[in-house]
């Protein structure tokens, strides 16, 4: 089973995720992986704090001569800005944030609580995520999270494919794929920032080259769309997930919603074994299982908590009203957001992937990716 974990406080000394399931011999390059941190610490709109991180990643164990050695990998994004000598300060909670409800949980302080509940987290998760890409690379799965809504204002993406999506989102502030779009929308975010206020937007990620057969109709626990529903809604200010066409299937009769079924023997030999969709409606899965077919997954992003003209609150200490507490914030992460839920879905894909072939080595698990593909072709 492959899963994991993280520590870390926001200004604390460190960062760290611990992989575990993670099979043996797979090269482990960390420039892909410092590329994708890279890019979650950017994207227009972003505040102070990115000036001074720049996240790399080390990876502390688990690894031997650059191969995964098919023990647990300790993942480390070190803290410049470390700070936690600042526990005891009793700021004003802010509203949207975890500051009130935290601080009543844990019979304590704001501070304790908005270290671990800040979104800093997200860049070893974007690690454990990258790591997971570079297995999904081995079995030549695709990934590529981009903006698609921004402040209300929806970004259709210019038709392209995967990789030359992937060269758009790169030469894009907003991580959007319409080039022409690019101005007018950080101007909104410019604008906005100016006003004191903040964006959130919806993000969508897609994921090409999957098998048959990753995730399970048989137990809800195991289902994959549950799985992504829940690593995606589990990123900070994430407050909805699509897969698919998602709420719009509701509202449309059956016919203009489930993809028909068509066998082209020119794609036998790919992953979907020859079974074409005119349409992807379902978004790559049926029944919890993917089904050949790439998966799109879409998550809404709330705007940023933290507002510079702030939002009414109360002085814990003598319950009068006061403004929520501003330091420095980001004006819109929803690019930054675009990152995370790559990583997080790459992940339980990853998951699924050694669910169904096997975890210990990449050798056993490609043997039984090409048995199992032949298999499928014959039966
Ligand atoms: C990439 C990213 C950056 C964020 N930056 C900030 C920020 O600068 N200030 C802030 O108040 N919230 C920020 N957030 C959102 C909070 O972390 C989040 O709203 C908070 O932890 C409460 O969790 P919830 O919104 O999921 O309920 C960010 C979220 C993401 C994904
Ligand atoms: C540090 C990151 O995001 C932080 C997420 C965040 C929050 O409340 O979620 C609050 C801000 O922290 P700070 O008060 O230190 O500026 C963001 O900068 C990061 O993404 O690397």
């Amino acid at each position: 089973m492959l899963r994991y974990w993280t520590a870390g406080e926001s200004h604390g000394q460190t960062l760290l995720a611990m992989v575990d399931g993670f099979p043996a011999g797979v090269t482990l390059d960390t420039a892909p992986i410092d590329a994708d941190l890279k890019l979650r610490q950017g994207g227009y709109g972003r505040g102070g704090r990115q000036r001074i991180e720049t996240d790399t990643v080390q990876i502390r164990t688990g690894v031997w001569r650059g191969e995964s050695l098919g023990s647990p990998l300790a993942l480390e994004v070190v803290n410049k800005d470390y700070k936690l000598e600042r526990l005891d300060e009793l700021p004003r909670p802010r509203p949207g944030h975890a500051d009130l409800t935290g601080s009543i949980k844990h019979l304590g302080g704001i501070r304790p609580i908005l270290e671990r509940s800040s979104a800093r987290e997200t860049a070893v998760r974007v690690a454990a995520g990258g790591l997971a890409k570079l297995l999904l690379a081995e079995f030549g799965v695709k990934t590529l999270g981009y903006v698609v809504e921004l402040g209300g204002e929806k970004i259709e993406p210019v038709p392209g494919s995967i990789d030359e999506h992937r060269e758009l989102r790169g030469k894009s502030e907003i991580y959007a794929l319409n080039p022409e779009r690019d101005a007018a929308i950080k101007d909104l975010i410019k604008k906005t920032g100016k006003a004191g206020d903040t964006l959130g937007g919806v993000v969508e990620v897609r994921v090409e080259g999957l098998p048959f057969g990753l995730g399970t109709h048989a137990q809800w626990s195991s289902k994959l769309d549950g799985k992504i529903a829940q690593a995606v809604m589990a990123v900070q200010a994430i407050k909805g997930v699509e897969i698919g066409l998602g709420f719009e299937a509701a509202r449309r009769p059956g016919s203009q919603v489930h993809d028909p079924i068509h066998f082209d023997e020119s794609q036998r030999d790919t992953a979907n074994l020859g079974f074409v969709r005119p349409t992807n409606n379902a978004g790559g899965l049926e029944g919890g299982m993917t089904n050949g077919q790439p998966l799109v997954v879409r998550a809404a992003k709330k705007p940023i908590s933290t507002l510079a003209k702030p939002l009414e609150s109360v002085n814990l200490q003598t319950k009068e009203a006061d403004a929520a507490s501003y330091e420095r914030s980001d004006v819109c992460a929803v690019p930054a957001a675009s990152i995370i839920v790559e990583n997080v879905v790459a992940f339980e894909i990853a998951a699924a992937l050694v669910d169904k072939f096997g975890g210990d080595s990449l050798v056993e698990m490609r043997a039984r990716y090409d048995l199992f593909l032949k298999m499928a072709r014959e039966r």
